[in-house]
């Protein structure tokens, strides 16, 4: 469990992170989610104690990250795949942190075969593709057999096998009963990942819930209708205080349940052809819940374009 209270941290006049206060429960993915430049890195880097809060702080299972023994068997973490060093073979790579952190030499052939890299282990990890070197990232990450894994941003750049597999290794850890956290600003792909979300904007806590709820308080939902006979459901709907909008072949509907849309037509003899409720999207959440917080609209909406593009193809 990663447990987060009052942390701030400034450099200079940029507040970068504001009095953050949030928790991350075991068992499930969590997806710490915000615009470019809200501080997602920041408060990983506190989390792992590479940087010092200037106030507040956070836990890791009830500890603050440099009051562990042997960190590695507590905290995971994959911040940048490309830290390792070029000329180095995975296996060496992963022995050199393994040998470091006091772990055995075994684990580094058990973390290669669960993240598939056992038939490349002798293999230059310079020469590895982006896909491998997530993967060798991992790997580390996994050394320890840790209870708590932070990701960020492991999907960037990725092509859609390697955001698919990613996706899936996220999930075996959490139904290990890890306690997993990943940053991304990549919405799409997240609504797909994460159970849970940490929403944050400008350095502070903007939301903290299900992706269900997320999506749900904040997406308009509305009804699909079809049928031969709008003509006579438009004005019932009207009086009955609902929203209608020419969409498609049909309407939708605004305003009211599809349950008493249905009862509408009931009551007026008209046939349906299609009565289905709409729910929106975590974009569509997203921007309407961080608002103004969001500084670079454009940027985010195409990164969360591409996502969509690429898992369609
Ligand atoms: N070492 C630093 N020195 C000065 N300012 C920094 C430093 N690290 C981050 N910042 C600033 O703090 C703010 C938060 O940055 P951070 O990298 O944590 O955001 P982020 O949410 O991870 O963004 P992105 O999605 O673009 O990676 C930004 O305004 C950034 O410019």
């Amino acid at each position: 469990m990663i447990e987060a209270q009052g942390l701030t941290k400034r450099y200079g006049r940029t507040l970068a992170v504001n009095n953050l206060s949030f928790s991350v429960e075991p068992g499930q993915v969590t997806g710490f989610l915000g615009p470019n430049g809200a501080g997602k890195s920041t408060t990983m880097r506190m989390i792992l104690g590479l940087d010092n809060p200037t106030s507040g702080q956070v836990r890791i299972g009830g500890k603050r990250y440099h009051d562990l023994k042997q960190p590695l068997r507590t905290v995971g973490a994959l911040l940048d795949a490309k830290w390792v060093h070029p000329n180095r073979s995975a296996r060496a790579h992963l022995a050199w942190m393994a040998k470091s952190n006091k772990i055995p030499a075994r684990r580094v052939d058990e973390v290669l075969d669960i993240v598939g890299l056992s038939s490349v282990a002798g293999k230059r990890a310079g020469g590895f593709s982006l896909g491998m070197s997530q993967r060798l990232g991992i790997a580390g990450a996994l050394l320890g057999d840790p209870e708590v894994l932070l990701f960020d941003e492991p999907v960037n750049g990725l092509d859609p096998e390697g955001i698919l597999w990613i996706r899936k290794f996220m999930h075996r850890l959490a139904d290990e009963g890890r306690t997993v956290f990943v940053s991304s600003h990549l919405l799409s792909e997240m609504a797909l990942t994460a159970s849970n979300l940490v929403v944050i904007g400008k350095g502070q806590l903007i939301s903290q819930s299900t992706t269900k709820q997320f999506v749900a308080r904040a997406a308009e939902n509305s009804v699909k209708v079809r049928s031969p006979h709008l003509d006579r459901l438009r004005p019932a709907v009207e009086r009955a205080g609902g929203t209608i909008v020419d969409s498609d072949g049909g309407v939708v509907i605004s305003g009211m349940e599809s349950d008493k849309i249905g009862e509408l037509a009931a009551e007026n003899g008209v046939v349906l052809h299609e009565l289905s409720p709409q729910t929106g999207s975590l974009e569509q959440a997203f921007m309407q819940i961080t608002g103004d917080s969001v500084e670079y609209h454009t940027g985010l909406e195409t990164e969360a374009q591409q996502v969509l593009e690429a898992s369609a193809k």
